[in-house]
């Protein structure tokens, strides 16, 4: 069977990544979050012989791989090998970086993102990041740090939706209980845990289709760590979700597939050496290299 050959067409990324048409992409008027997200899942995403590179220095090359919808995949290596790099490929963030230049595909939902043309706003709606340390918005109320993305761009929603969607946004996050009595304290008067699921809340108030998350646990205490591993568990029925991870024990805990990075030799760049269950990568993986890494002998 041949696969089709995927387009460009930004067009199309409107219609197929946010199944809204351009006219409706400024607001979600009459509709919350709350009935879009029964029954919806994550979308496909498949990278396509990513090579991407800082000005002439080739970080990483010749990455294939496919994520699932409601899959969690793991991307474990050690310090340099491109995890980073290869997850902000999959929501274009790395073209924004100074000299940061691609080759290959990341197609979601067949829809190449990297292509000319494609809305960057677009894709980042569909595609959220939570990064390594909590981020969010410090003068702002945990109310405003919600919906901060919803309100970029987009006018005329009423009060009501907002409400509607930072209570499922937080609920969703599992931050909702601790508090919804205090909406307009500051984001910065929440502990650190409390400050990373506030930043998955703001990520998930977009309405993403996959959700990247960079070492998200790596400033957390062990508590706040296993509370955010609970979500991911529950998050990934309606998101398709890509962890970077030093931690194996992780991977191993949250991950569905795991795959391996590394770099080869000395100024080589990156490279995916295997990818696979990640019970089996853990266990038995095919390669030398990865037995090496996740049995600490190496990296
Ligand atoms: N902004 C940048 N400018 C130039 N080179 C960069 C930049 N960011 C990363 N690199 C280089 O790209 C390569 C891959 O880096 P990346 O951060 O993706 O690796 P990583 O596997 O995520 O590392 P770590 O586990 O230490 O976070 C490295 O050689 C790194 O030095």
């Amino acid at each position: 069977m041949t696969t089709p050959e995927p387009t460009n067409v930004p067009v199309k990324i409107r219609t197929v990544v946010t199944e809204r048409a351009p006219s409706d992409i400024s607001g979600l008027e009459n509709e919350t979050i709350d009935a879009a997200l029964p029954g919806r899942t994550g979308s496909r995403v498949e990278i396509r012989d990513l090579s991407a590179f800082y000005g002439s220095h080739l970080a990483v090359t010749g990455v294939n791989l496919i994520v699932e919808p409601t899959e969690v995949t793991a991307l474990i290596g050690p310090s340099g090998c491109g995890k980073s790099t290869v997850l902000r490929c999959v929501n274009g963030m790395h073209l924004n970086t100074p000299t940061g230049r691609v080759q290959g595909q990341v197609l979601i939902d067949d829809i190449n993102i990297l292509g000319k043309g494609v809305d960057p706003v677009l894709v980042r709606r569909n595609v959220g990041m939570v990064f390594q340390r909590p981020n969010p918005f410090p003068t702002m109320s945990i109310y405003d740090n919600v919906v901060a993305g919803l309100r970029l761009g987009r006018r005329g929603r009423r009060t009501s939706e907002y409400d509607d969607i930072v209570e499922v946004s937080l609920t969703r996050a599992g931050l909702w209980p601790e508090v919804k009595d205090r909406l307009k304290a500051a984001g910065s008067s929440l502990s650190g845990g409390q400050q990373q699921r506030l930043c998955i809340a703001r990520a998930l108030a977009v309405e993403p289709r996959v959700l990247l998350m960079d070492e998200p646990c790596s400033a957390l205490d062990p508590i706040s760590t296993l509370v955010i591993e609970d979500l991911i568990a529950e998050l990934k029925a309606s998101y398709t979700i890509i962890i970077v991870t030093h931690n194996m024990q992780q991977a191993a805990r949250v991950s569905d597939t795991t795959a391996f990075l590394t770099v080869p030799g000395l100024g080589q760049a990156g490279a995916l050496v295997e990818i696979g269950p990640t019970s089996r990568i853990f266990s038995n993986p095919n390669e030398k290299a990865t037995e090496d890494y996740i049995t600490g002998k190496v990296g």
